[in-house]
């Protein structure tokens, strides 16, 4: 029966980088007696007589765990070899002598040996000799020979000088110097001492490799026992341990021999060869007795780094130590005949064919195993490649969706950013039509500005006026006094045809109301038959337009002159004309007899004269009721009648004045109405029967009346809103293609002193040229070319001759009543625009004839004349007053 003499341990060092356990290629199992080596290539599984990991075990520990037993059994007379196997730098000479904090395996098996209280066979104290040999370059040197000297070094290949070189005979050294005592220490020390003497050199892998292999030989006297400690040198290639030149590369080569004779010869042993190669090398001849002698044991130590750039190193190692594993000792007693010879040859090849069947099965068995393994690595791969799909399209949909929701937020933030866009766009074209607006001269505020400015201007006049007011005031009463004393005197009143005449009168007493109603202006016009009740009764109206007898005419009577200063319009009783600012003449009192009304017939008719001298001024009155138009002609100096007559038929009432101190009060009288008439305009009274369009409070501003009524300031935005250049005006026309009819009021422009007097309306088409509509107001006016368009009353700004062509009637500003209406503004070349600036006005007061062209125009066909004259029938009328059907009368002094 064969045994297996060589027992194989591993020893992993720590890691050299200092590393910890994760990164190990190694890892122990199977309870310490398998190790695991991984690569990027897999793992592999080494099984051995046990693993120790230097982190977890030190030498004192690991050598109690596989060493101690062995050096018992050569303390009691067996025989051991102890050999530190493995790649350079993985921990040999460290596991074998130690280092300066805890000793290696020879100082331990040393003081093992001799301090050991076990009884010694042969005796009671151990007695223990001691060679060690160092093999270098495939020579044996002997280190403890007393003419030892120090290492030169490596560099010679030759022989050390001074060092005991020893041949070897019968697998032993000859000649070897020995020491040996029984105190460990002494040997130990010893021990030390040689062993620095060994040849090192620094390589890539070790800073200290050792360049030979070292043998510590102890022999325990006695019991005849043997152990021998073996650190080999490291097996290395010459790049990987940069040996440089071709003596490091031939050392490097003795090195490796050794190794490989040392692995053959373990190979040989365990195939169970017929020739093992101990003569290979130096270090087998001298380990033959180790392999051979019955009893002896083997117990190799595998040093191994865990450095995963060793593991091809420790793969060598490991499977070296496997191979080892199986050498099979036979029992090597001498044959004694040829029968006996060939049992025992038979008997061994039985026990290598069971050996190898053992190792077949096992090897079977580490295949089924493997297989096994493989096969399951086999499922978890396919698997592992199922999960891979399922991934893969998981990822691919992923992608998809991710695709597809990018595009839907690319599309989503791409229209955000389209309204984004539209409204940034928007706010900026706004802001910019405001900025335009801001900046624009012809804007409304830059002119508003400029009219506020004027009406601060006209504020300042007003004051000036309202003072000159006062003092006509107090003239006023100068003359009411001279006129009461001169009506007292006269007890004959004027006996007027009350039914179909009114008596016009001026009060300017101060009344009972005067007070309640300061700064508050008006005119009271009555019939002098009437009561207080009776003002201001529509019916009166009638009165004027149609007289009792049927004859066509209206008169007037002043019936007396009396002051009622502050009585407001609104309380006045009016017939339905309104006022009339005629300027009465100082009556006296042969002036003012009644009226004698005749039929239309100027011969017959005309009546008869009041007060036929001292006419010195006629007027010619027009006004408007119940679409008929009338007109009379009124001289100055005192209105005795007013003749109504159809149009272009002149009726005319003679009168006449009685003294020449008539003209001087007429023209004080004048002077006053013109003062008060400008007053009322500021005093705001609506007219009788009109709901009131405005709170007369609101026009108090800042304690002073706003020239500004409300339909002025209408009037103002109309102006504004119109284009204010005949280019503006020229771009607005030709946007419009209405080509409809349209009716245009003409009339000459108003100024500061006179509202402008109604000419025609014609009816045109919107797309008439100014120049057409020129020769049809042609036929109305006396010289045609005599004129020029302007845009708005009052002011408008002038239409180039030029440019009457290129516009349009459609680009005439709308009437401002009708808006169906176009005004035609015709100046004549005695009007300067500078005079009819606004801004050049010298009166803050809109002048009373001004309103002329804010009322509806009167139509063409409804126009009466109305003549007022005085009493002789060749004086030429002074004046002529437009009466229209809303009631305002205008005043225009020729
Ligand atoms: N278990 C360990 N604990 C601490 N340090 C160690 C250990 N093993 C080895 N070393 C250290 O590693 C280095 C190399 O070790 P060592 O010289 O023993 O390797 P080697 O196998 O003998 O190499 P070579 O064959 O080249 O002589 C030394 O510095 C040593 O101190």
């Amino acid at each position: 029966m064969g045994s297996h003499p060589v027992e194989v341990v591993g020893r992993i060092r720590g890691h050299p980088d200092g590393k910890g356990e994760q990164s190990s290629a190694l890892s122990v199992l199977a309870g310490g007696k398998s190790v695991r080596l991984r690569c990027d290539q897999g793992y592999r599984d080494f099984v051995l007589d046990g693993v120790s990991v230097a982190e977890e075990e030190n030498l004192r520990a690991f050598y109690a765990k596989y060493v101690e037993a062995r050096v018992d059994d050569v303390r009691a007379g067996g025989r051991c070899t102890v050999m530190m196997y493995g790649p350079t730098g993985a921990g040999k000479s460290h596991t074998m002598f130690g280092s300066s904090k805890e000793a290696g395996v020879a100082y331990l098996a040393l003081h093992q040996i001799m301090k050991s209280k076990l009884p010694v066979p042969h005796g009671n104290r151990t007695n223990v000799t001691a060679n060690v040999l160092e093999i270098y370059n495939e020579e044996v040197y002997d280190l403890l020979a007393s003419n030892c000297v120090a290492s030169p070094g490596p560099k010679s290949l030759k022989p050390i000088p001074g060092r005991a070189r020893l041949e070897v005979r019968g697998g032993k050294a000859k000649n070897a110097t020995f020491i040996s005592g029984e105190d460990p220490s002494k040997l130990v020390n010893e021990i030390a001492n040689v062993e620095k003497r060994r040849v090192v050199k620094s390589t890539n892998c070790n800073s200290r490799s050792s360049r030979s292999h070292c043998m510590v030989v102890l022999n325990v006297s006695g019991a005849g026992g043997k152990l021998i400690l073996v650190d080999m040198a490291g097996s290395e290639n010459s790049d990987q341990a940069g040996s440089i030149g071709s003596e490091a590369k031939i050392q490097t080569g003795k090195i490796n021999q050794g190794n490989g004779a040392l692995r053959r010869v373990v190979e040989c042993i365990a195939n169970g060869d017929p020739y093992i190669p101990y003569r290979d090398s130096k270090l087998t001849m001298l380990l033959q007795d180790s392999f051979e002698e019955d009893g002896a044991k083997i117990l190799m130590i595998l040093c191994a780094s865990p450095d995963s750039r060793d593991a091809y190193k420790t793969i060598c190692t490991l499977e070296y130590g496997a191979k080892a594993k199986c050498i099979v000792r036979l029992p090597s007693s001498p044959p004694k005949d040829r029968a006996t010879f060939a049992d025992g040859m038979e008997a061994v090849l039985l026990a290598r064919l069971r050996h190898k069947d053992e190792c077949i099965e096992r090897l079977r068995q580490e295949y089924d195993q493997k297989e096994r393994e493989r096969l399951e690595i086999a499922q978890k791969l396919i698997q592992r490649e199922e999960d891979l799909k399922v991934l893969t399209l998981r990822t691919e949909k992923m992608e998809e969706e991710k695709v597809k929701r990018f595009a839907e937020l690319q599309g989503e933030m791409e229209r955000m950013m389209k309204e984004k866009a539209d409204e940034l766009r928007r706010e900026m074209e706004l802001e910019l039509q405001l900025q335009v607006h801001k900046i624009c001269p012809e804007n409304g505020q830059y002119r508003l500005a400029e009219l506020e400015k004027v009406i601060q201007d006209q504020r300042q006049e007003i004051a000036v006026l309202h003072l000159r007011a006062e003092r006509a005031e107090s003239q006023v009463q100068e003359f009411l006094q001279a006129s009461s004393q001169a009506w007292a005197e006269s007890n004959d009143i004027v006996d007027m045809d009350l039914s179909n005449s009114i008596c016009m009168s001026r009060d300017f007493t101060n009344g009972s109301t005067a007070d309640d109603r300061a700064g508050d202006s008006s005119v009271v016009l009555e019939t002098p038959a009437s009561t207080d009740n009776e003002r201001g009764q529509e019916d009166q109206s009638d009165k004027y337009d149609t007289p009792k007898d049927g004859v066509n005419r209206n008169l007037f009577a002043l019936d007396k002159v009396h002051s009622e200063v502050e009585v407001p319009w609104s309380e006045i009783g009016l017939f339905k004309t309104g006022w009339l600012p005629i300027i009465p003449e100082e009556a006296d009192e042969e002036a003012l007899k009644p009226v004698e009304t005749s039929s239309g017939d100027t011969g017959e008719d005309t009546p008869q004269p009041l007060c036929p001298s001292n006419l010195e001024k006629k007027f010619e009155l027009q006004f408007e009721d119940k679409g008929k138009i009338s007109s009379a002609e009124v001289s100055v100096g005192r209105i005795e009648a007013v003749a109504v007559s159809p149009v272009g038929t002149k009726s005319t009432i003679d009168h006449c004045t009685s003294h020449e101190r008539v003209a001087s009060r007429k023209a004080r009288i004048e002077n006053i109405f013109l003062l008060c008439g400008n007053h009322r305009e500021l005093a705001k009274s609506p007219r009788r029967g009109d709901a009131p369009s405005w709170d007369t409070t609101s026009d108090i501003q800042d304690g002073h009346l706003s020239p500004f009524r409300p339909r002025d300031r209408d009037s103002l935005k109309a102006v504004l809103d119109f284009p204010s250049t005949p280019e503006a005006l020229h771009a607005a026309t030709t946007i419009s293609n209405d080509n409809s009819d349209t009716e245009v009021y003409v009339k000459w422009e108003s100024t500061k002193m006179a509202a402008g007097k109604p000419i025609c309306s014609v009816r045109v088409s919107s797309s008439t040229s100014l120049a057409d509509l020129r020769t049809k107001i042609g036929l109305h006016v006396i010289s045609p070319s005599d004129f020029s368009f302007s845009l708005g009353d009052f002011g408008g700004a002038p239409i180039d001759r030029a440019a009457e062509n290129a516009l349009l009637v459609r680009s005439l500003p709308l009437h401002e009543n009708n808006p169906n209406w176009r005004l035609a503004c015709l100046r004549t070349s005695a009007t300067s625009p500078a005079r009819s600036s606004p801004s050049s006005r010298s009166t803050p007061f809109k002048p009373v004839e001004n309103r002329a062209t804010s009322t509806s125009p009167p139509s063409a066909s409804s126009n009466k004349l109305v003549e007022v004259r005085g009493g002789e029938e060749n004086i030429a009328p002074v004046a002529e007053i437009d009466v229209l059907s809303r009631g305002a009368v205008f005043f225009c002094k020729h």
